[in-house]
Formats: C-alpha cells, structure tokens, sequence
C-alpha cells in the first residue's frame, strides 16, 4: 500500500484495580494508538510504552514524537510498503523500539486485511486457543494477595506470576505455595529489582518449585545473570533485556537465562518476536508471551503470537476483565483458561467507535 498518513491517538484507560510493581503503581493505562492510511488499505497498531520510562526508557509523549518527526516520515515515498519493508526503512533510526513496533504492526494490520489473511496465519501460529496465566501485582498484605490469587484461579487462570520486590518475595511466595498447593504453576517477574549481591536471598526461593524467575537483575547486567543462574536452581527467564534476536542469542549461548519472555512491542514489533521465537526454538528454550496491559489490539496480536509452536508456557495473555471494565474492542474473555485466536483478517478485531471516543485524550494527524 501507500501510505496516506498515521493517526496517532493517545488513549487513558483506568484499571479496576492498583496495578503495584517493583518499578511503578498504576491506577490507569496510558497507550498510543496508531490507525495507519494506505491507498487501498488501513490498519491498527499499538504502542505499548508507559507514561513515564519506569519500564523501559521509552515513555508515549517521546514515541509520539519520535514517529511525527521521524518514524512515519521514513515510509513516505514507498508506492507499495509492505511489513516487511518497515524496520529496514526505521533503521536509520535508532532504539524507539516500542514506537517503531506500533507502526509496523499498523502496517502489518492493513497488509494483512487487504489480503484477508489473518495475522496467526502469517506468524505460523499451530493452535486456535491459548493457555493463559495472569501477573499478580505486589499488594498491601499476604491476606490480600491470597484473596487476589484465589480469584484468578477461580477465573480459570492456569499460571500465577508474583510480582517481587526486596521486602515482599520469600514470604508472599511461601503463603502462595502453601495455600494453593505444589501443583499450582507458579512464577516471580522482579522487573529487575535486585543485584548480584542478593544471589543468597534468591536462593531462597528454591524450595517453592517455582517455573521461573524472571528479570531478576539490572536489563544491561547480562554477566550479572550468568552468574545468578549458575547460584540459583530456579530458571532464570529474561524480559527487559531480550530487545532483539540478537540480545535473544547472546544471552541464551552466554547462559543468563533458559527461559525467555517475548514482548513484541520491547523488540521491534511482531516480525522480530517471531525471529526470536525461531531462534529460542532453534537452542530448545521455550518463550511465552509476555504482556504489557495491551488493550484488545494488542491482546489480540499477542494471542495470535502465543499460538506458535515454541510457546509452550502460559503467558500474560490474561482475559481483558484482568486489567480493564471496559476494553476499546470487544473483550476477550477466558474460557477454561485459554483465550481464541482471533480468525479473522489482519488482528481479526477493531476498536468499538464509542468505547475508543470514551477514552480518547487526544488525536492527531501524521501526513504521510
Ligand atoms: C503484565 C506484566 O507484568 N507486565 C510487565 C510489567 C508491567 C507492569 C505494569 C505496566 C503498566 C503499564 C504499562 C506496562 C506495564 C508493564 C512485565 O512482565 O514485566
Ligand atoms: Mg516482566
């Protein structure tokens, strides 16, 4: 297609509950979304940075920018863009991985709806469902956290990640254990809220049989992670510091992690998850999707990600009720624990116009 232009619109949506981890405490979600303008096609995309770079040093006010003064500029002058042609076009530009992955998806949206071919399709996706965990928040008591935990596993959730911070891991992790039994799968995501020097305290989180431990340390330490892993016997899974197959390859050969979580939004957009995809595959470690409180855009990408072969642990693709009363698109909604892979052509769903004007902050027009 050629590009006419890219609507940017930033969306605030407000979380049913305090959403606490060990870098920031969430009431609301804001998230850039992308509407890219072809000739003969159009296509939705999401920008999944935080307000603020709490997680990653990306933060949607500089994504705006850097796609109005740089990124969509870059794909003018394409008579026929495709997908594929994007990243090579915003490699000139560096980092702004989040941003370039919003718009490469909106093009990937239009290509795919104009050749009514579904996204899981293109990815390779082997499943039309996917398990489903859920990513539980640091809360202000291990009572709460019980309660909090008993209602996801009620809700069907199949997996159980903790939030862990110094001060709130050993014990909210052993309350867990002992409640819902040794069979419960059951994960810790520390977003990288220790250093080398609490390797002796990670220990302690051995006995509970957990599945993973997951960014432990600093996103750049990834020495740090070597070392740790060779101190600890839970597997080390990595987040923030997997940007790229390249990151994906040199951590896993270095031996920092055995599990990897994919983002596409943190490396690039959903090709790059893919190729990272093919080369964990290739080592024999296994991904799951992670999540970053997408709206039903990119929860819709994400489960068709998740429906590829090497994805073979629940991941954060939770039931939009988990984070949202109201989802811009229709909900997903978890049924014995899994979600469907949307069927339909491009991300097989689209906002709902009064849900996305209710939540609209602003709009504006990127010409081409
Ligand atoms: C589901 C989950 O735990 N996601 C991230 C952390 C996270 C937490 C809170 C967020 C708030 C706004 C935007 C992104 C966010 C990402 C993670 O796996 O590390
Ligand atoms: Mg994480």
């Amino acid at each position: 297609m050629k590009l006419t232009g890219v609507e940017v619109r930033e969306i605030r949506l407000p979380l049913v509950a305090p959403f606490r981890t060990s870098f920031s405490a969430q009431t609301a979600r804001t998230a850039l979304l992308l509407r890219a303008v072809g000739t003969d096609a159009e296509g939705w995309g999401e920008c999944v940075a935080m307000a603020d770079p709490r997680y990653s040093s990306e933060y949607a006010a500089a994504c705006a920018d850097v796609l109005r003064r740089f990124l969509v500029p870059a794909l003018t002058g394409h008579e026929h863009l495709d997908a594929a042609a994007v990243a090579p076009a915003l490699a000139p530009f560096r980092g702004h991985r989040m941003a370039k992955a919003a718009l490469e998806m909106a093009v990937l949206d239009a290509e795919l709806r104009s050749r009514d071919l579904p996204l899981a399709r293109e990815l390779g996706a082997v499943h039309d469902r996917v398990p489903c965990g859920v990513s539980v928040g640091i809360m202000g008591s291990v009572p709460e956290l019980l309660d909090a935990v008993s209602d996801y596993l009620d809700a069907g959730y199949l997996r159980i990640k903790l939030k862990i911070e110094p001060g709130w891991d050993i014990e909210p992790v052993r309350a867990v254990r002992e409640r819902f039994g040794d069979s419960l799968l059951l994960q810790v995501d520390a977003n990288a809220a220790y250093t080398p020097a609490d390797a002796r305290h990670l220990a302690r989180l051995d006995p509970f049989g957990l599945l993973l431990i997951e960014q432990p340390l600093d996103e750049e330490d990834i020495l740090g992670h070597v070392q740790l892993a060779k101190s600890v016997e839970t597997p080390v899974c990595l987040d923030e510091s997997i940007t790229s197959a390249r990151a994906a390859a040199a951590a896993i050969t270095l031996g920092a992690c055995s599990i990897v979580n994919i983002k596409p939004g943190r490396v690039g957009g959903y090709l790059e998850a893919r190729r990272i995809h093919d080369v964990c595959a290739a080592h024999g470690i296994p991904v799951w999707c992670g999540g970053m409180l997408e709206t039903g855009l990119g929860r819709a990408a994400n489960v068709a990600l998740a429906a590829l072969p090497g994805f073979t642990l629940p991941g954060d693709t939770s039931a939009s009720d988990r984070y949202y009363r109201t989802d811009i698109t229709e909900p997903f909604v978890l049924l014995d624990g899994h979600l469907p892979v949307p069927a339909g052509p491009g991300l097989g769903v689209a906002p709902v116009p009064a849900a996305l004007e209710e939540f609209t902050v602003s709009t504006e027009w990127i010409p081409a």
